[in-house]
């Protein structure tokens, strides 16, 4: 299984925010990504998670289903900057959700209650979204990627409004994901404690003129 990115450029409205982006990672591997407030982290992980389209380059995922491989996509967990979750929903019928439109009955996830107890928030799954605590609700949008089983893991800024014991759960839940061969992709201010890790340090606004196909 592995993750190829080349020559990757990408604009936000008339701005080339990146160009000439390559990385490789293979299983077990992570890219963290770095740089200032605005430098583009965002805009890749949107990129490779294909919710955006890039500008120019590619990013293929390789895991021995299709011989020419697939968009990464189709095989991610996204955790973006929002939580995806509804307020009005219990936790419960949130992480149904996410596990009925993100899972796979051949590679299924954790029970909801056990996604709950790995993220230390068991016995409250029947409360609302909307009733938690903002580092409650980061947490629980963590579960997501536990309930469905995904072999990459695109996560921006994951550890917004947590505090340190949630940050040290955290690192310990990806560096498991990686250790059974998972891939992750993740922005971050703050180091996330990971070993092994590959860096890619953004460094923003390429030019609103610039070429991208010379
Ligand atoms: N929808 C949009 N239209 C135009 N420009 C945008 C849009 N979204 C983002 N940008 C611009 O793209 C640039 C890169 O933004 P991006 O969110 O990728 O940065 P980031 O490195 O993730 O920042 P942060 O650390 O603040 O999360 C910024 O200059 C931003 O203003």
């Amino acid at each position: 299984m592995h993750l190829t990115a080349e020559n990757l450029a990408a604009r936000r409205g008339e701005d080339l925010i990146f160009a000439n982006i390559s990385f490789h990672l293979a299983a077990g591997e992570a890219l963290v990504l770095t740089g200032r407030n605005g430098s583009g982290k965002s805009t890749l992980l949107r990129v490779v998670a294909g919710l955006l389209r890039p500008e120019k380059g590619t990013v293929i995922f390789h895991d021995g289903e299709s011989r020419e491989g697939r968009h990464p996509g189709e095989a991610s967990h996204y955790l973006g900057h929002k939580n995806a979750m509804k307020n009005e929903l219990t936790v419960a019928e949130n992480l149904d959700f996410w596990r009925g439109f993100l899972g796979s009955p051949d590679t299924p996830g954790l029970s909801i209650e056990d996604a709950a107890e790995a993220i230390g928030l068991s016995g409250i799954t029947h409360l609302p979204f909307g009733y938690l605590s903002a580092g409650q609700q980061r947490r629980f949008a963590f579960a997501k990627l536990l309930v469905a089983h995904r072999p990459v893991w695109i996560l921006d800024e994951p550890t917004a409004a947590l505090d340190a014991s949630a940050d040290r759960l955290f690192a310990g839940l990806i560096e498991a994901h990686l250790a059974k061969g998972g891939i992750v992709l993740a922005a971050t201010h703050q180091p996330l404690g990971l070993k092994n890790v590959q860096e890619l340090k953004m460094t923003g606004f390429v030019g609103v003129d610039q070429g991208v196909w010379g």
